[in-house]
């Protein structure tokens, strides 16, 4: 309610339908707001009828011709085989390796990209792709449409959607959802990391170190998922 000096002298059916002045409010957070709804419109709109999927994380600067990109396809392939959607961050690297993969075994391969700075355009293998503004919204989406998460080699990103996996797991906002790793030898120290400091200094309970699975290998990996969604339907 507003009163006195503070009554503005228009009013919003007059603003609206006013074509005059600075257009800066479309910058203003009310608006973001609607911004924000919209992608979440749009990311569940998108998703809603895909098969089970499984995302896959990793650098966005991997080369081509690396083994970690060679491991990226294979993972792709090996969840596309059982029947997986695999989703990616949409971007170069690992994410085009594991769409890549996902595409070539005849899979869904779905890209969830970002607005960076530069010029980005989603990779080449990804068949569905929605392209998002921000990053928390995005995030959900590779949440609430994974039955797991898979790791490969990464920088700032792979870290920070790894380690909000596993706050998701650790609090049980996310349930039966395995998180795996994989490239032991890259993962070993930060897994040393989390089992020596981490859990002996009481930062984490012992058994979350058990939150992070440790594979090279792809099959592996999806067995831990498959049974991970047995669990989950009570089989
Ligand atoms: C060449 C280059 C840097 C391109 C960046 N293009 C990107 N496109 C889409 N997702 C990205 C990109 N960079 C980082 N990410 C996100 O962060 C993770 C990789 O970050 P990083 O390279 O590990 O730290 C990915 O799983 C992805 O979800």
């Amino acid at each position: 309610m507003l009163r006195g000096d503070l009554v503005p002298d228009s009013t919003y059916d007059q603003r609206l339908l006013d074509r005059k002045g600075p257009t800066d409010w479309l910058h203003m957070d009310p608006w973001r707001v609607l911004r924000i709804q919209s992608e979440f419109v749009e990311g569940f709109g998108s998703l809603a009828n895909l098969p089970a999927a499984v995302t896959v994380f990793g650098s966005a600067r991997t080369p081509r011709d690396s083994a970690e990109y060679d491991l990226g396809v294979r993972v792709g392939h090996a969840l596309a085989k059982v029947g997986y959607a695999v989703i990616t961050g949409g971007g170069p690297g690992v994410m085009e390796a594991a769409n890549k993969g996902a595409l070539e075994a005849g899979g869904v391969s779905v890209g969830l990209g970002i607005e960076l700075p530069h010029e980005q355009r989603l990779n080449e293998y990804v068949d569905l792709g929605v392209e998002f503004r921000y990053f928390f919204v995005r995030k959900t989406m590779f949440v609430k449409y994974s039955s797991g998460f898979i790791a490969l080699p990464g920088g700032f990103g792979t870290l920070d959607e790894l380690f909000e996996a596993l706050t998701l797991v650790q609090t049980h906002k996310v349930t039966s959802f395995p998180v795996i790793l994989m490239g032991s030898e890259f993962w070993s120290p930060l897994v040393d990391w989390v089992s020596t400091t981490l859990a002996k200094t009481g930062k984490i309970s012992p058994s979350d170190v058990d939150l992070l699975r440790v594979t090279d290998d792809p099959d592996e990996a999806v067995r831990i998922i498959l049974e991970a969604d047995r669990h989950r339907a009570g089989a």
